[in-house]
């Protein structure tokens, strides 16, 4: 036997080797091999991968990740902290090469504060205040052209081979076969879509101290100071546009986009909640976000579609500094996360989870609220997080979202379009971004 033949010989060899030693190690000696699950999922990433891959949730847990559902658990996880720095650090998941995570990417927590510090006074009740004439100009421009952003489209297209990225981490191999599956197209896509963050950035930083109204930017830069001195410097200003940027506008159209489309589907849910919003106001103007908040029904409608159509369905995991969660000791580097579509669709936490049923949202002396729903656990549901790293735009995602669906239903009767049924579980998935089919509606003037 030649040299080569004994190395042919050897590899696959040492590969068995090596996948019965550390599944040994996974199964009986690593820190999360005590919790219950699959086994197989405890040893290998091929049931996380496919649930990836084919962008359908739940996610089963991959090796050295502990799930968990209950209200508890999340707090336990995404609470603690000291001097609003969590205990329980973000992983890298949102790490995509750049040389530097941001702000709300960002793993170290330290890191993180700092540019909090900066950014959250843009969240202030004052300045959402001084947004608001900003807000009712843009939901109905957004009406009348019908359309999402070109840039969020473009970043929609290219969300698979982000999704693929976010694997390969794990699993080196799979940036291999990413080659043979992600086209061309898209990664000139996602080149353009960089680039254009780049330019815009670029031009918001010349702008400085002269910017029409006051925006996150003003937040980020220092309107009156120098522009970033360092590559590394104008990189981090890139990043944290482009994440804010995203997270202020593609969970809002996903909630846009579910609102419309859960009127659609439940024909006795829209004909109440129309009626009660034009029952309330006389004239469009009259519909303000303060004046929406006294509409009931409105709101439990928009807590349904957020509980049915999760925009972030995963709880976004964390490394266990070595803590209690839910009464269980989860040791040092295990990862944790909520499992936000299992705790929302869990019948523990809420009758018919798989039915979409406003009432339960509802306070129990409105006429329209159903006994059966009183044992639901409405505090077994996070949209917008908790703790620390919870979403500081969630004043603002409400108000745009009564604003937007008050205004359509006052003004509109909208029409289903033949061939757009769709159900959910069937015609929806995720991979970064949601992808979802076009539903319609036909906007009618009212009648
Ligand atoms: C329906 C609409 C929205 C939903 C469901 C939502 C949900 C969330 C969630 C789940 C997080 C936590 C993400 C994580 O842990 O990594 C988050 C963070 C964040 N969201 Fe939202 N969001 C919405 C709208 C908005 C809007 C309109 C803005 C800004 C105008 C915004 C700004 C932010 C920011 C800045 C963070 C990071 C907070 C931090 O790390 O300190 N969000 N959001």
């Amino acid at each position: 036997m030649g040299l080569l033949d004994f190395g042919f010989g050897l590899a696959p060899l040492s590969g068995v080797i090596y996948v019965i030693a550390s599944s040994v190690y996974l199964l009986y000696f690593h820190p999360a091999s005590k919790f219950p699950g699959s086994k197989f999922s405890a040893v290998s990433y091929v049931l996380y991968c496919s649930a990836s891959i084919h962008g359908r949730y739940p996610y089963p847990h991959s090796p050295n990740e502990v799930l968990f559902y209950t209200p508890q658990a999340a707090m336990d996880i995404y609470s603690p902290a000291v001097r609003n720095q969590e205990l329980f650090v973000k992983t890298d998941l949102m790490d995509f090469g750049a040389g530097d995570l941001g702000f709300i990417w960002e793993s170290d927590p330290a890191k993180r504060k700092a540019m909090a510090k900066k950014i959250l006074p843009a969240f202030s009740a004052k300045a959402i205040k001084e947004k608001e004439p900003l807000v009712h100009h843009q939901e109905l421009t957004k009406v009348k052209d019908g359309k999402t952003s070109d840039a969020v489209e473009m970043i929609r297209q290219s969300s698979f081979a982000g999704n693929l990225f976010q694997l390969s981490q794990e699993i080196p191999i799979i940036a291999l076969a990413a080659t043979s599956f992600v086209p061309l197209r898209v990664l000139r896509l996602i080149l353009a879509v960089l680039r254009a963050n780049a330019a815009e950035v670029k031009a918001r930083i010349d702008k400085r101290g002269k910017a029409k109204h006051r925006d996150f930017m003003d937040h980020t830069i220092e309107p009156e100071g120098p522009p970033p001195a360092t590559e590394k410097e104008l990189v981090h200003v890139e990043q944290v546009t482009f994440q804010m940027f995203i997270a202020s506008f593609d969970p809002v159209q996903i909630t846009f986009h579910a609102v419309l489309s859960f009127t659609l589907k439940h024909p006795k849910t829209y004909a109440i909640l129309t009626k009660e919003i034009r029952d309330a106001f006389a004239t469009y103007d009259d519909m303000t976000p303060e004046t929406l908040t006294h509409l009931k029904h409105l709101h439990a409608f928009i807590y349904e579609t957020l509980r049915f159509h999760l925009t972030t369905p995963t709880g976004m995991p964390h490394i266990s500094p070595g803590a209690t969660v839910d009464g269980v000791y989860v040791p040092k580097v295990v990862v944790v996360q909520l499992s936000n579509f299992t705790a929302t669709r869990h019948e523990r936490h809420f009758a018919d989870p798989l039915d979409f049923r406003p009432e339960r949202w509802l306070p129990s002396d409105h006429a329209l609220y159903d006994k059966r729903y009183a044992g639901d656990n409405l505090e077994a549901f996070f949209p917008f997080s908790l703790g620390p790293r919870q979403c500081s735009g969630q004043a603002i995602a409400w108000s745009q979202t009564r604003m937007f669906l008050g205004k359509v239903l006052w003004t509109f009767d909208l029409e289903g379009v033949r061939g757009h049924e769709f159900s959910f579980d069937r015609d929806f998935s995720v991979h970064m971004l949601w992808n979802r089919p076009e539903v319609g509606p036909r906007f009618l003037p009212r009648r």
